[in-house]
């Protein structure tokens, strides 16, 4: 059986890729520092905790388990943070990655898959936002990712690592089988706030902006259910395996949603209504992202499977009920 490594493996969509690799043959060996990873969402393979930043760990998890491949989940990931704490930001992200890829070339693993972002693209020139449009971060934890990007580009042409780097839009929703869900502490995305409002006594929701060019004012972005990424890393590692030239990929549904269209799925999906509250904009976000997934088409034959926003915001809600509503 073909090891691979999993870094944030306990988190969100790491523990989403270790379902996904164990149902396709492979076996995940999670190493994740539970800063806010859970133990329990680790169920496919063992758990090595402890932090990327320590490079003696990181050799002794490898020496042990002799994983061919990487896929590196673990960062930090809140924008917001990244503007007030950037300092956070280039130890986890940059330090962390480049002491990561330092442990990969020294133990000559071949294989290397990176969560990387649509953040890296900045205000887009144009949509659908294409893998060649201009990389230009608007904040401090796009940078870093499009940092760590430029430096598995460089291992890959000077050391023949292979990689691919996986520009996720939104990813959002929970597995279909209730395994696994979203739990993220304290929680910013608009999906499970919104969900969370819903279930409460005081249903109120803050929609950040309303006054963006859009047709209902409300900010656009492309929901990619979770389980579809988890499915791109496996085609991914697969691509890389059969000799595919390393790459960067959006991975996206290529739908553009509003929020205010969010906001209804979740009364639907939740059969409760929403005090909708029209807030100035969040600074820093963009008004619209949306992906032109073709590439993952075409190259790792990745089609998304739950496109529709109530299909994402179901699964959502629907491991909201079992496993967090008081
Ligand atoms: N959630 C999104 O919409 C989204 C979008 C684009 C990209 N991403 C990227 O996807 C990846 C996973 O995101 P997520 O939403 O699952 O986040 P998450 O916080 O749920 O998971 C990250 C995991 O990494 C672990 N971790 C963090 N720093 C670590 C370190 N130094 N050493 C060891 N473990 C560490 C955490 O404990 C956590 O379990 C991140 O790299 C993020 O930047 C997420
Ligand atoms: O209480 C809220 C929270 C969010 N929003 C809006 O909802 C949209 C989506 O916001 P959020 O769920 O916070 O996601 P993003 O800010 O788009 O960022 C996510 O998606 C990015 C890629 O688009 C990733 O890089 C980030 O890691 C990930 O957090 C934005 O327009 C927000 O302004 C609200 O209106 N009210």
């Amino acid at each position: 059986m073909i090891t691979v490594l999993v870094t944030g493996g306990a988190g969100y969509i790491g523990s989403h890729a270790c379902k996904a690799l164990a149902l396709a043959g492979y076996q995940p060996v999670c190493v994740d520092n539970l800063s806010l990873g859970h133990a329990d969402a680790v169920k496919w393979g063992p758990l090595e905790v402890g932090d990327i930043r320590n490079g003696a760990f990181l050799n002794k998890v490898i020496a042990k388990y002799a994983p061919e491949a990487v896929m590196h989940f673990a960062a930090s990931s809140n924008v917001g943070e990244s503007v007030t704490d950037p300092a956070k930001y280039y130890s986890n992200n940059v330090v962390g990655s480049l002491n990561l890829l330092e442990a990969v070339r020294q133990n000559g693993i071949e294989h290397f898959i990176l969560s990387s972002t649509c953040a890296t693209y900045g205000i887009p020139e144009s949509l659908p936002i294409v893998e060649t449009s201009p990389q230009n971060p608007i904040n401090p934890y796009g940078a870093t990712k499009l940092a760590v990007e430029h430096a598995l580009a460089d291992y890959g042409r000077a050391y023949g690592l292979k990689w691919a780097s996986m520009r996720y839009f939104n990813a959002a929703g929970a597995d279909l089988e209730g395994e696994l869900g979203e739990r993220h502490t304290p929680e910013t995305h608009v999906i499970p706030l919104a969900i969370m409002a819903a279930f409460s006594h005081s249903p109120a929701f803050n929609v950040l902006g309303t006054d963006y060019p859009t047709p209902d004012g409300s900010a656009i972005r492309d929901y990619i259910h979770v389980t579809d990424l988890a499915e791109a890393h496996v085609k991914g590692l697969d691509y890389l395996r059969a000799g595919g030239e390393s790459s960067a990929f959006n991975l996206g549904t290529g739908i553009g949603t509003t929020v205010l269209e969010v906001l209804q799925a979740v009364q639907t999906c939740t059969g409760r209504r929403l005090d909708i509250r029209r807030q100035p904009r969040r600074a820093g976000d963009p008004a619209i992202l949306y992906a032109a997934a073709n590439k993952a088409a075409e190259l790792l034959n990745w089609h998304p499977q739950y496109r529709e926003i109530e299909t994402i915001v179901g699964s959502a809600v629907s491991w909201f009920r079992h496993n967090l509503a008081a």
